[in-house]
């Protein structure tokens, strides 16, 4: 569905010269769902703005939904849906004429564009709010009408450019089962940018991860955390107590001679393979345990079960999975998190 070969954009401005896009190469395949994912300034609009024609590239190709952007920009626009920032039509308007409006800016005759525009209110839930001016919808409302906007030439290929940026939790999740039933029913492929981490990583099939114009990571969310983060699994470990257990159920610290002890079987009993184990230990003889490893989730109950063997006990247990700000941050050495807020 799309092919970008080296595509790079410099901009000129005054004595300034900006690469926003430095040479990337990206291929989205039919059907898939593809989160471009960066710090603001990374240049993940303009990389949009390429793919859909809208800007031309300094150097470099891309095939998007069939065509050359540069030479067929009409082509590729007739195939595409566009969400930019900001949207929402013109303010003044009514909702109902404006998805008419767009209808017959694609050519389309008036039965057919009619019957998309009532079946995308119907779709999108804007039923009741036809008659409103674009204006007076509610930021939620307004962004399902730039989606129903960018649906009225049922293009098999759409791109939303931070379609969620500025809503509420409640708009956003609520987008996204739109954009999520949309696809379904329209069997598209979807392009879309976000400094969302956790929309990106609950949504998008694949995450391009973009800094300073380049793409510096791209695959499942899955895989990216797998590669690039460690889930930490943090122990509170004490020597098992002997015969019944303390009273009150909770087995005593280690006494001062007995931590070095503890340390040591901690360390022989995690050996194998269970991920990077880094000891210390509290003043009240409790040896606290913190594990760097994949598929924290399934290590956990090896690491208890090691310990126990190895006559320990496990006063209480964390697991903190990896989150794709963890990979940004070990890719990059900076939060996105951070950068985002
Ligand atoms: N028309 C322009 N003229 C000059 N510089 C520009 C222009 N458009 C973008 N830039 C610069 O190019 C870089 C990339 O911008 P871009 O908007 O693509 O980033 P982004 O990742 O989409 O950020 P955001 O999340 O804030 O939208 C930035 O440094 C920006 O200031």
């Amino acid at each position: 569905m799309i092919r970008a070969r080296g595509l790079t954009k410099t901009f000129h401005r005054k004595k300034e010269t900006v690469e926003a896009v430095k040479g990337i190469d990206v291929d989205v395949r039919e059907g898939e769902l593809v989160a471009f994912l960066g710090p603001n300034g990374a240049g993940k609009s303009t990389t949009l703005r390429m793919l859909t024609s809208l800007l031309e590239p300094t150097a470099g190709t891309a095939e998007v939904a069939g065509y050359d952007v540069a030479r067929d920009p009409a082509r590729v626009r007739s195939r595409i849906g566009f969400i930019g920032q900001g949207n929402g039509g013109g303010y003044s308007y009514r909702v109902l004429d404006e998805l008419h409006n767009q209808g017959r800016f694609y050519g389309l005759p008036a039965s057919e564009y009619a019957r998309r525009a009532a079946d995308l209110v119907a779709a999108l839930d804007l039923e009741g709010l036809e008659k409103r001016t674009v204006q007076s919808l509610s930021g939620g409302q307004r962004r399902r009408l730039d989606v129903a906007l960018g649906l009225m030439n049922h293009p098999p290929l759409l791109f939303l450019d931070e379609p969620t940026t500025g809503l509420d939790p409640h708009a956003r999740a609520n987008l996204w089962e739109h954009i999520a039933a949309m696809r379904e029913r329209y069997g598209m492929t979807i392009v879309l940018t976000t400094h969302y981490l956790d929309e990106a990583d609950s949504m998008a099939e694949r995450v391009v991860v973009i800094d300073h114009g380049e793409i510096i990571a791209d695959a499942t969310p899955d895989a990216l955390k797998r590669d690039h983060a460690d889930d930490v699994i943090t122990l509170a470990v004490v020597p098992a107590p002997g015969g019944a257990p303390a009273t009150g159920g909770e087995a005593p610290g280690a006494r001062p001679g007995e931590v070095a002890d503890v340390v040591g079987r901690v360390r022989a009993s995690l050996a194998e393979g269970v991920g990077q184990v880094e000891t210390a230990s509290g003043a009240d003889g409790v040896v606290s345990v913190r594990i760097s490893t994949t598929h924290g989730a399934d290590r956990l109950p090896e690491a208890i079960e090691a310990l126990r063997v190895g006559g320990l006990a496990v006063r209480s247990a964390a697991l903190q999975q990896a989150s794709l700000d963890d990979v940004f941050l070990n890719l990059t050495g900076r939060s996105l998190r951070e950068e985002a807020a």
